[in-house]
């Protein structure tokens, strides 16, 4: 048996005994090793403690007043949850333990208590749960790294870069970048990653309406000031009040409800339509379009005033053209939240593709094919993927399966994969083997293995 380890970061340890004796001369035990002792003789004084100071560790005796009841004791234990319960038992009360351990507690210590043990098994509770924590934040760290907007292109980082720096601050962003690139993925992130996240984030295409009805949309009107207006209407910037209002396709707006949306926002008040009273609403705009705005401002087709006001910051999304090395990443994702895999020759197929609709191209591609897998099959192969966007499998190499040089039709694909996206991570890297084989997701000696076997050196 390894010997058992003497020193560890001390923490916070909640002692909880009735017995005066106990709690002195173990709360001295303890403190002595370093760690903060709090105690409790009861189990409303403990959950109240618990609730209050947020321990690191519960020490916890079964048998306490007013009943002395060890059930009552075990009660208790679900409402330590997020720190290790140890358990304190009577040498005879195995199954007392059990059934502890099935209600959450992390281990058990007989009475009366050896030291040693107590130090040893305090210390492998304290670890525990200083790795719980560490978990949770790698987790929530992870997610708030992709924010959902999945991709290793050096673009796509530095725009996660930007939708952090700038998501705590109220500026207005204008996101601009093809149809299907993320722009309203982009708009959410910066709202969910604001201060205002609990706030509503409105929605508005500002494309698909008549002038009039985007107006009564955006800012309301009252009962009767238009046939069918039965009854008074607050308008989105009310609905997205303290929150943020994304404003989809603004290069689709039309003049007549640009300059009321300039009121809207240099003065942050506005008219419901057929209202006499001002009112105002405070939110932060995030407009989008697929548009060059710059060049309908210069055709005077958009209000330079408005374009200006809208650019607070410019956030832009990429082409997927521009980004080639995600496709396999983004579409693993896409298979991955339809519960299925995806193979190795679809990946070579997906990534031969030119994408014109971008990732919502792509995105349709893999649903639809994943819909259309038989019962049983559980990856999605080329033949899914080819059936998927409408053409038949033998018209893509990859998908021939049945002639006799598939293999080496399959082969081929997937070497001319290899290459491009070794290539793209060598170039993203300029040049560095380290960063490429990083990138790459395996080790500098793969890659240099792969880069003699491509001729790529
Ligand atoms: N980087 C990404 N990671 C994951 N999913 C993405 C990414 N970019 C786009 N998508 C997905 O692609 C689809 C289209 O995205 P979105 O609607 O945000 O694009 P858009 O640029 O606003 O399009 P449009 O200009 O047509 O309004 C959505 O299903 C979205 O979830």
């Amino acid at each position: 048996m390894s010997p058992l380890p003497t020193t560890d970061t001390p923490g916070r340890v909640l002692l909880v005994d009735d017995e005066p004796a106990f709690q002195r001369l173990g709360g001295a035990f303890l403190r002595n090793l370093g760690h903060e002792v709090l105690t409790a003789g009861d189990g409303d004084q403990a959950l109240a403690m618990f609730a209050r100071e947020r321990p690191d560790l519960v020490l916890l005796d079964l048998a306490m007043p007013p009943s002395m009841d060890p059930e009552q004791g075990l009660a208790l234990i679900p409402g330590f949850s997020g720190a290790p319960v140890v358990v304190l038992t009577g040498h005879a009360q195995h199954d007392l333990a059990l059934r502890a351990a099935e209600l959450g507690a992390w281990d058990f210590l007989p009475k009366p208590i050896d030291p040693e043990l107590l130090r040893f098994v305090v210390m492998r509770a304290l670890r525990k749960h200083r790795l719980d924590l560490e978990l949770i934040r790698l987790r929530q760290d992870h997610g708030e790294e992709s924010m959902g907007l999945v991709g290793q292109a050096p673009a796509m980082a530095s725009l996660r870069g930007m939708v952090r720096r700038v998501a705590p601050t109220r500026v207005n962003v204008l996101v601009l970048g093809p149809t299907g690139t993320g722009k309203e993925l982009v708009a959410r992130a910066l709202h969910e990653h604001s201060a205002h996240a609990a706030a509503p984030f409105v929605p508005v295409h500002c494309g698909a309406l008549s002038a009039e009805l985007l107006e009564s949309e955006l800012f309301g009107h009252v009962k009767g000031s238009f046939t069918g207006a039965y009854r008074d209407q607050p308008g989105l910037v009310e609905v997205a009040r303290g929150g943020t209002l994304f404003l989809d396709e603004v290069g689709e707006m039309p003049p007549a409800m640009q300059v009321k949306l300039l009121r809207f926002l240099q003065e942050g008040s506005y008219m419901p339509v057929g209202g006499r009273i001002t009112r105002s609403s405070e939110v932060r705009v995030v407009a989008a379009t697929h548009r060059d705005l710059e060049a309908m401002v210069r055709a005077g087709e958009f209000r330079e005033d408005l374009y200006y006001r809208l650019k607070g910051v410019v956030l832009r999304t990429p082409a997927l053209s521009e980004r080639r090395q995600d496709v396999p990443v983004l579409s693993a994702r896409f298979a991955q939240q339809r519960g299925v895999g995806i193979s190795a020759s679809a990946l070579a197929w997906l990534s031969a593709r030119d994408w014109p609709g971008n990732v919502r191209e792509l995105k349709a591609v893999v649903d639809a094919a994943a819909a259309l897998l038989l019962p049983g099959q559980q990856e999605l192969d080329a033949d899914a993927l080819c059936l998927a966007a409408g053409e038949t499998p033998s018209s893509v190499p990859a998908a021939s399966a049945a002639s006799d040089d598939a293999g080496g039709l399959l082969d081929q694909a997937l070497t001319e994969l290899e290459r491009r996206l070794i290539s793209e991570a060598m170039q993203a890297s300029g040049g560095n083997q380290s960063e490429a084989a990083r990138r790459l997701g395996i080790s500098r000696v793969g890659l240099i293995k792969k880069l003699n076997r491509l001729g790529l050196k």
